[in-house]
């Protein structure tokens, strides 16, 4: 990989499609190469597995059936979009990657963070993300927030308890814990634009580093 592979994470309503939008306007006015994708869906067979999987009328789902289908959606997505793009050296910013998976279904669904990386290992083949961005929110506020924006579909994730949410929460705390070098806390109950500039701030410095930008 040759670009800058950088996730967005954390709870419904934290703010993540909001940054994501901003940051890919604001990267290709500095004059980077960007992809803006997201999970799960980004191309046609994950597009297809994520109405599967958030379909209201599918409470029969199976904890490990819907690990398994994000880990699929994820291995298209990633083989058909993520990787093609890293491989022009492009800075792909992606909306949800792993650490959903292992919030979400390993830690919030219980059925094991550990296990649940097993089977993304798997599937991505060592393609971590070089940074990810954790935009940290009560639930209770990230799920009114969503509430108030009508155009966005409500799905079944979303209908999980608000129980579910904290635990989701909490799943991100202990991936932060386990993955300090790599995982970057942000506040996301500030104004947008504070929470913005933070989230700025921490790209500019990774693209940076990496050579992709130059800020004297
Ligand atoms: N910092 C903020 N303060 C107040 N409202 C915000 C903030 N960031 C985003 N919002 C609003 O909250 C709602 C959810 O934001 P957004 O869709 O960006 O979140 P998200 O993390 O992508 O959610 P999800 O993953 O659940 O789809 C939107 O209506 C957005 O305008
Ligand atoms: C990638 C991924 C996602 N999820 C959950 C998180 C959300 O509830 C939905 C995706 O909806 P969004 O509006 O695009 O955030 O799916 C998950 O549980 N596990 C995953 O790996």
């Amino acid at each position: 990989m040759s670009g800058l592979f950088i996730t967005l994470e954390g709870p419904e309503g934290a703010g993540k499609t909001t940054m994501i939008e901003k940051l890919a306007e604001d990267l290709a006015d500095d004059g980077v190469e960007v992809l803006a994708t997201r999970e799960p869906g980004g191309i046609g067979i994950a597009e297809k597995i994520r109405t599967i999987i958030l379909d209201k009328e599918h409470t029969m789902m199976d904890p490990r059936t819907e690990a398994l289908l994000y880990a699929a959606a994820r291995r298209q997505h990633l083989t058909e979009k993520v990787l093609p793009a890293l491989r022009e050296g492009k800075v792909v910013l992606c909306d949800r990657f792993i650490d959903s998976s292992l919030a979400y279904q390993g830690y919030a669904r219980g059925l094991g963070i550990d296990e649940v990386y097993a089977i993304n290992e798997f599937a991505i083949q060592g393609a971590m993300p070089d940074a990810t961005l954790y935009f940290d929110i009560d639930p209770e506020i990230g799920l009114k927030r969503i509430a108030r924006n009508a155009g966005r579909e409500v799905n079944r994730l979303d209908l999980e308890k608000v129980g579910f949410h904290h635990k989701v929460r909490k799943g991100y705390h202990l991936l932060l814990q386990r993955f300090p070098d790599r995982i970057i806390l942000i506040d996301a109950s500030a104004p947008v634009d504070s929470v913005y500039q933070k989230a700025k701030k921490v790209i500019d410095g990774r693209l940076v580093q990496a050579g992709i930008l130059n800020k004297d």
